[in-house]
């Protein structure tokens, strides 16, 4: 630009104009409305361009008023609402819609701008895309998934590249690959051109296992039929369906477990625990031989003699497409049972949090949310993708005995950051490589995602990061296979939240905070 040029976009800016209040919005030709006449409008671009090319023009006092409302500026534009409205919520509306055309396309701006959403966002976003595998195992709507892949790389997951074809993974079943393909797929293939699917893990071969399923359909589970009440449990907090949150179809009992309700083996009976990576997979790793197949047996017992129920929420299209397709059965558990959990995981999880994306995080591990779901999947039954919502501990008051969402004292919060899944069976009774837990990852192609399923081991725990975190990871609980039944514990491990910054979920994924009833939606 010339001199001349300069003098004068400059001078515009010199003369004060005398504020303007804005104008009532006019329909301008192209149907939009707008309160900024097209002088006013020209007159500001000038500047603005001016003073792109000469910034130290910015210096001076009397620019103050001007700097400040730039930044203002700057940062509506980036949350998108210069644009009308704000990009997360364009997004959330076209998910909802099934715009997925329309989605993807602010998704990617989302992700070339390098913004990102607060967890509760992406919890709605990942439950409106419903991009679950079909029912038979194929993948499920394209175009969902496409746009599952671009929130995933959004959300800043930790980018795993994309494993060789013939690379072998330790433990895994053979060269069969699929949690939820019947089978059908060979490691490393693409589906469609949207999911590759990993070689399933399995972190141990031929692993010690007691066939519940098996003595169920030859109805040996009991010798004689269980007692009710069953001995060392009680209902211990019971919601109606309507008081549910969000309500829901089905009323809900929580039953609270007494020291030795589950007899643990002694120590020198039991294997001691191991730990196995799970590859690729980065977080997310398995325990071996925390409890023993008698005890997940007994377990199961406990469930199966006391009642599943379902859990299916009343309304809403993203509180349908949460639906967790089992029935499950809440239990809290005891100190005793809490004890031994933790003491055998304990030398293997992280001994702090992790740090959110905000972040916050860094507190010290301190316990097992004693809060548990059992979960019992039969055929075709699953548990949508997902991303996993920080919990409090919930526990009994110790005066009153009153159920309590969050029982950590105010001056000691506690909160989760790491999911718990406890496998209570496994290869017998789940058709093979079916029913498995499955994450969801970028690859290192655009519109590409890799899916690595956990194969149940009986006993065994699952860890992986969950919450606000950088590292939450995107998984599926798949459908299980023909004539199959899955049993597993969902629970999570605590951190110390006090001086460590905001640990509890946004109001958003259905948590009041602190409170004593809600259920959180979202995992
Ligand atoms: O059943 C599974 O494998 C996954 C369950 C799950 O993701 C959950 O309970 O949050
Ligand atoms: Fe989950």
């Amino acid at each position: 630009m010339g001199k001349n040029n300069k003098r004068k976009r400059t001078a515009i800016v010199a003369p004060p104009q005398p504020s303007k209040l804005p104008t009532p919005p006019s329909e301008s030709p192209s149907g939009s409305t707008s309160l900024i006449d097209s002088e006013d409008l020209e007159c500001t671009v000038n500047v603005l361009e001016t003073l792109c090319e000469f910034p130290e023009e910015l210096s001076g006092k009397e620019m103050k008023d001007l700097r400040r409302r730039v930044h203002e500026l700057y940062r509506v534009m980036v949350e998108g609402s210069g644009l009308g409205t704000s990009l997360t919520s364009k997004i959330s509306t076209a998910l909802s819609d099934y715009r997925f055309t329309d989605a993807l396309i602010h998704l990617f701006e989302m992700y070339t701008r390098k913004l990102t959403p607060k967890l509760g966002a992406l919890q709605r976003w990942v439950r409106e895309c419903d991009a679950t595998s079909q029912e038979d195992g194929s993948p499920g709507d394209p175009e969902a998934l496409k746009c599952l892949d671009m929130i995933l790389r959004i959300a800043n997951m930790s980018h795993t590249p994309a494993v060789p074809v013939d690379q072998k993974v330790l433990g895994t079943s053979g060269t069969e690959s699929s949690c939820s393909k019947n089978g059908n797929v060979v490691d490393g293939i693409d589906m469609g051109g949207i999911i590759t699917r990993k070689q399933i893990f399995k972190a141990r071969e031929d692993n010690e296992e007691i066939q519940i399923w098996g003595l169920i359909k030859d109805g040996k589970l009991f010798d004689t039929p269980p007692p009710s009440p069953y001995p060392n449990f009680r209902p211990v907090h019971h919601l109606k369906a309507a008081d549910r949150k969000p309500p829901n179809l089905y009323d809900s009992t929580v039953h609270g477990s007494s020291p030795g309700a589950i007899s643990l083996a002694p120590v020198n009976e039991r294997k001691k625990p191991t730990k196995v990576d799970v590859p690729d997979v980065p977080g997310a790793f398995v325990v071996l031989d925390v409890f023993t197949p008698e005890e997940c047996l007994q377990i199961v017992k406990a469930a199966e003699a006391i009642g599943w129920e379902k859990d299916e929420a009343k309304s809403g299209s993203a509180i349908n497409k949460t639906s967790i397709l089992a029935k499950n059965f809440v239990w809290l558990s005891d100190s005793s049972f809490l004890d031994h959990f933790y003491s055998s995981i304990l030398p293997f999880v992280p001994a702090h949090a992790p740090i959110s994306v905000d972040g916050n995080g860094g507190g010290k591990v301190r316990g097992i949310n004693a809060r548990f779901r059992v979960y019992q999947y039969t055929e075709n039954q699953l548990y949508r993708p997902h991303i996993d919502g920080a919990w409090p501990a919930a526990g009994l008051h110790p005066e009153t005995g009153e159920y309590l969402h969050d029982s950590s004292p105010p001056d000691d919060p506690l909160w989760s950051r790491y999911t718990l899944l406890v496998y209570l069976n496994g290869e017998g009774d789940i058709p093979k490589d079916t029913g498995c837990t499955t994450f969801f990852l970028p690859s290192d192609k655009i519109g590409v995602m890799e899916a690595h399923s956990v194969r149940p081991i009986q006993g065994a725990v699952l860890c992986f990061p969950h919450g606000d975190t950088t590292g939450s990871l995107l998984h599926e609980g798949s459908a299980v296979g023909k004539g199959g039944i899955k049993y597993v514990i969902r629970t999570d491990l605590l951190y110390e939240a006090k001086g460590f910054g905001q640990y509890k979920p946004p109001a958003s994924v259905g948590v009041k905070q602190g409170g004593k009833e809600e259920e959180g939606i979202g995992g």
